[in-house]
């Protein structure tokens, strides 16, 4: 396996820039590749990746894609003036020629084709390009939407080619649809594309009916395109989670990659004025870990769009820092997606329900009443994300997105309490083991232990053996309860004993929503106290018989999959407010495991 993560970065292409003014092009500057270069080094990141030179795309390489004419025709713009220069980029919508344009797509393509060579060599294990003009919205024979050449479907194109792959996935997170890369691979099933995209019902740039969900691939290529359009702004991290975890992860597990490419646009986070999204860079974090357990971590992430620099660069660096192998930071604020994301995400399943056996059993009878363009949700529906600001506006606005990450990224970076993790140990000897991150916590004492079950706990507790096991359980739970560590893990010979007392005893303790997902079987089967517990149950047989609560929920393991059970979990999630943590007991015995995530009050 392969390690090391790649960084490709070339000053050159920051000489591309607009000479007139445009208020559509300005917002895409040089300093998009400067800022964000300067906020890896500013993180230490640059200095752990292995750095790769970028190199000029050839001809013959942007032919791949591109037709003759459309290269002649950027060839030629090297030597015009101001003047020739604006009259050529008004054959296109939203783009714009400099001199050193054509040098800098063309090393643009160069970086991207450096960074499959470094992934599929085994040089590194993954990486990103750092690269502009961007390359998304260009066609075999357009410029478009400041992009000249199509980084990613060339890089695509040449990995096919060059390495005889037959699966390629390619994941564009950009805020605007795609539309270059879907034409040129609509046809074609060894390309899988995935594209979020703010749409508003085609109100939104470039405003096409082929971005709609309903746009799947054309003949032999029919399942491998597919488009998942915002249709109102203000998404967050919560909508960004569900579409993976319902949309492109099912999919993206079965089509099972051999590569994956990004196309990295970061003009879908926070405070983007193109975007108008409410995405916080510590999600990229988790969208890049989602990809890296694709292709054996064989991930190219090239950069695509992102025009508020401050968010662009955070974003970048969280992506980096991810590459790397770094942990990614918890997950806070709002867990349930809107219902306007809800809608999309059931659209998009629906039409690509003929294609992936993960969607074989889609219920979509919904669609028969439901108007595919639903205005009624327009009015109920008012996004709880679009509340605070999400519309960046002018500058005071850009300024106040500014003040809030700098305060959100040193939360994720530096949490409170700190990623520490409490266990109880049997013997001190082993203590040196431990990472120092894991914090030793006595037992609690046995007659506390006794006097906490004879008041409380007792119909739970039968024999006394059990109260032993309590011991370093109740003393884990409790260093969790107090915040003074974020998670922890014991040892338990009963561990549904265990995970019935410690489920009464955080609720008791005032949380008021416990998640319990229980691995193996149960002897008892908890009560879920009046809704205050989620509990999921994997296990041989389905008990479900036992109990009818909505708050049970039990799964034969033997259909279940992670992602399955992930995507489950944040659709039966309530709104979480703060932070949770999570426990884990794990009995020795049976090898029954289960994983609380404790809220706090
Ligand atoms: N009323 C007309 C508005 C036109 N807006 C064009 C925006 C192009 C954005 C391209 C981009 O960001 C690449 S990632
Ligand atoms: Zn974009």
């Amino acid at each position: 396996m392969a390690s090391g993560t790649a960084l490709i970065y070339d000053e050159e292409m920051t000489s591309h820039k607009l000479l007139w003014n445009d208020p559509i092009c300005d917002i895409e500057v040089p300093e998009r590749l400067s800022f964000s270069y300067e906020q890896l080094k500013c993180y230490h990141l640059v200095e752990r990746c292995v750095c790769v030179p970028a190199r000029e795309g050839s001809e013959e390489e942007i032919l791949l894609v591109h037709s003759s004419e459309h290269l002649e025709v950027a060839k030629s713009t090297q030597t015009m003036n101001e003047e020739e220069l604006k009259r050529v980029s008004g054959n296109y919508d939203a783009f714009f020629f400099h001199p050193s344009t054509y040098r800098c797509a063309r090393i643009a393509v160069g970086a991207g084709l450096q960074l499959v060579d470094s992934v599929m060599s085994g040089k590194v294990c993954n990486g990103m390009a750092l690269v502009r003009p961007p390359g998304h919205h260009s066609q075999r024979n357009a410029a478009n939407g400041f992009c000249l050449f199509n980084n990613v479907a060339i890089a695509a194109e040449y990995a096919k080619r060059k390495y005889g792959l037959q699966r390629i996935l390619i994941v564009d997170w950009d805020v605007h649809h795609g539309q270059g890369t879907q034409y040129i691979f609509e046809e074609d099933p060894s390309v899988l594309y995935f594209s979020w995209h703010r749409y508003e019902h085609q109100e939104f740039w470039p405003s096409l009916k082929e971005s709609d969900y309903d746009a799947v691939g054309l003949g032999r290529g029919k399942g491998s395109n597919i488009n998942l359009p915002w249709n109102k702004v203000g998404m967050g991290n919560s909508d960004y989670l569900a579409a993976f975890f319902h949309v492109l992860l099912p999919v993206a597990f079965e089509f099972d990659p051999e590569l994956v490419l990004v196309s990295s646009g970061y003009d879908s986070g926070i405070g983007d004025p193109e975007g108008q999204m409410n995405a916080t860079p510590d999600v990229f974090a988790h969208l890049t870990h989602f990809l890296m357990q694709l292709a054996n971590g064989k991930l190219c992430v090239i950069l695509e769009g992102g025009y508020h620099l401050k968010s662009l660069s955070e974003s970048v660096c969280m992506t980096v820092k991810t590459l790397l192998g770094d942990p990614v930071p918890q997950i806070t604020g709002e867990m349930a997606p809107c219902l306007s994301a809800i809608e999309s995400i059931q659209n998009v399943r629906a039409a690509h329900k003929p294609y992936w056996k993960c969607l074989m059993y889609e219920d979509t009878s919904f669609l028969q009443n439901l108007s595919t363009k639903s205005h009624l949700l327009e009015k109920v529906n008012t996004n709880p994300s679009t509340e605070h600001e999400s519309k960046i506006t002018n500058k005071d606005e850009m300024v106040k997105v500014e003040r809030f990450l700098e305060l959100h990224m040193k939360n994720i970076l530096f949490p409170v309490p700190p990623i520490k993790t409490a266990a109880t140990i049997e013997s001190e000897a082993s203590a040196h083991l431990l990472p120092l991150s894991v914090r030793v916590v006595k037992e609690m004492d046995m007659n506390e232990v006794k006097a906490l079950v004879s008041a409380f706990y007792a119909d739970l507790v039968k024999e006394d053996e059990t109260l032993l096991s309590l011991g370093s359980m109740l003393a884990v739970l409790d260093k969790i309860l107090t915040k003074q560590v974020c998670n922890g893990i014991a040892e338990s010979p009963t561990a549904s004993v265990s995970v019935a007392v410690a489920l009464r005893h955080s609720v008791r303790f005032g949380f008021q929503r416990v998640l319990c997902i229980f691995v193996g079987d149960m002897e008892i089967i908890p009560n879920t106290e009046d809704g205050r517990i989620l509990m999921i149950h994997i296990c041989e047989k389905q008990q479900s018989e036992k109990t009818n609560s909505k708050h049970y929920i039990s799964l034969n393991w033997k259909e279940v999959r992670f992602t399955f059970i992930r995507s489950l979990v944040y659709v039966r999630m309530h709104r979480f407010e703060e932070n949770f943590s999570s426990c884990y007991f794990s009995s020795s015995r049976r090898q029954s495991h289960s994983v609380k995530r404790v809220r706090r009050r």
